[in-house]
């Protein structure tokens, strides 16, 4: 985007509300001219002003004015920021004044996408300043500044770049069809697909690490009936939340809860008992549930201390495709006096008497109850380690991502493996554009392969004003 087709923008940058102080961004080819004509002197780039602002003879406040001349700012473009107190009505009545003079109200994230355009920040860098506005604890924060820094682009961008140079090699390969690829440097190209190959590995679990630092461990709490999901997650969100009862069948909506657990976000769903038959509601209770577990990253297993294999049954399908498992064996206060042959087994399991017990899933399983607290401290490190909040806090490389940039990734690695397949079977046209198809995926991280309905959803979803 060049100065002369765009709009000037403007939009109120510092948050909604009232506060010390608050600032207006102008940017675009009027920006200085609008302001210039607000505050009635002449600005001279990166010096702060001090200045009273003016709109149809009255003065709107006294602030700070600031120029950037382009290129040189957050934009590329011309970029004003005034500076006023922080009254949203003031700095309404400023934004009215440049709105007066020609500038149009900003869309949400239309600065960012400006930055994108004008090649300031890539698109990745751009998504990390929403999330590094967005995040909610220091390591989160520190993840996406990381990003914004370009760690997560840098290590991108190398990829793609060994995979340009493959292609290249595969396809000056192809124009002396008369030799094999072997001669041609093959293994060379071998090589390197395994490289880049181990490196988009390592990428992707790293993305993955960083996606739920960014968005939380989507976890779903399911089992049978009266099993105490609900208590759980009530024990759990330290609030009554859900509905107990001791009727079977209590709950059939889904509940959302966000749960902070030292640091760890985590988005704990309550779902309705599994079990053969019900009433209507219930029903479509379960139906409920199972459609949540195909976008859980943990199913949280809950079960009855007291009979740990009743029920299971009618959960092991409904969790067969979730990637982890955490078992709880609830109302742990009810085991000092098992009952049955299958509570001595359970209770004998959580002695740490593990030799002694046949089939009991004892390293995944924990042993609480929502009544009384106990387990939970157990339950709390467990689910901390598995958000992946440890992994995180022990790299310094952690960065935060997007589900889509993790998606990428993965059709990157797809592709490389096709690639290497096909190279070994001399398809090189094939494996040319396998390896197209490769660096095109890694190119949508960065914003370099880019549609715009890809830009709008992106910056779309940014607050306005920035
Ligand atoms: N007052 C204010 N504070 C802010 C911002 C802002 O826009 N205004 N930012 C907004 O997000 C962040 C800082 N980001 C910025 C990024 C680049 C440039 C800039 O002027 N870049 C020029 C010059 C670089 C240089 O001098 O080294 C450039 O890239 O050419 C300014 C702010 C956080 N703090
Ligand atoms: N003694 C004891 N009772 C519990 C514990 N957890 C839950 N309960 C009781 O078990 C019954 C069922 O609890 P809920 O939390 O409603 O169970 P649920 O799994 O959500 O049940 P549905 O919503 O019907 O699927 C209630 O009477 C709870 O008070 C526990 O740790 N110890
Ligand atoms: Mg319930």
């Amino acid at each position: 985007m060049t100065d002369h087709d765009a709009d000037t923008i403007v939009a109120i940058a510092t948050a909604p509300g009232a506060g010390g102080v608050g600032a207006v961004r102008l940017s675009g080819p009027r920006s200085r001219a609008i302001a210039e004509a607000i505050c009635a002197c002449e600005l001279v780039p990166r010096h702060a002003h001090y200045v009273r602002m003016r709109a149809n003879g009255e003065t709107l406040d006294d602030g700070i004015a600031l120029y950037f001349k382009a290129p040189a700012s957050f934009t590329g473009e011309h970029v004003v920021e005034l500076q006023a107190h922080g009254s949203p009505v003031v700095l309404q009545s400023i934004v009215a004044a440049c709105r007066a003079l020609g500038a149009r109200d900003a869309r949400p994230g239309e600065f960012s996408e400006r930055a994108f355009l004008n090649g300031k920040l890539d698109l990745a860098q751009a998504e990390a300043v929403a999330d590094l506005i967005a995040a909610a604890d220091t390591r989160a924060a520190r993840a996406a500044r990381r990003a914004l820094d370009g760690v997560f682009s840098d290590r991108v961008d190398a990829v793609a770049t060994e995979l340009l140079h493959l292609r290249i090699h595969v396809e000056a390969a192809i124009d002396f069809a008369d030799e094999s690829i072997d001669t041609l440097g093959g293994e060379q190209v071998r090589e390197g697909l395994a490289r880049a190959s181990q490196q988009i590995a390592q990428l992707l679990a790293d993305a993955e690490r960083g996606r739920k630092l960014r968005d939380g461990l989507h976890a779903v709490i399911v089992g049978p009936p009266n099993a105490g999901k609900s208590s759980l997650l009530n024990a759990l969100a330290g609030s009554d939340r859900a509905i107990v009862t001791d009727i079977a069948g209590t709950t059939r909506d889904l509940l959302h809860e966000t749960v902070r657990l030292d640091g760890a976000e985590l988005t704990l769903v309550d779902t309705a008992g599994l079990r053969e038959g019900g009433d209507a509601i219930e029903r479509e209770g379960m139906r409920r549930a199972r459609e949540e577990l195909r976008r859980a990253d943990l199913a949280i297993v809950v079960l009855d201390a007291r009979d740990p294999a009743a029920g299971k049954a009618a959960v092991a399908d409904a969790i067969a495709d979730v990637p982890r498992r955490l078992w709880i064996h609830n109302k742990a206060d009810l085991l000092h006096a098992p009952a049955s042959g299958n509570a001595a087994r359970a209770a004998a399991a959580h002695l740490g008497d593990a030799d002694r017990v046949e089939d009991a899933p004892l390293a995944d399983t924990v042993l609480v109850s929502a009544r009384t607290g106990d387990g939970l401290d157990t339950l709390h490190a467990r689910l901390r380690s598995l958000s992946g909040a440890e992994a995180a806090d022990a790299s310094e490389g952690t960065f935060t991502a997007r589900a889509r940039h993790v998606d990428a990734l993965a059709r990157a690695g797809i592709h490389v493996e096709e690639a290497s397949a096909q190279l070994g079977h001399e398809a090189l046209e094939l494996a040319a554009e396998s390896l197209r198809a490769g660096h095109d995926a890694l190119g949508e991280i960065t914003g370099r392969v880019a549609p715009d309905a890809l830009l709008g959803h992106i910056f779309g979803s940014f607050c306005i004003g920035k």
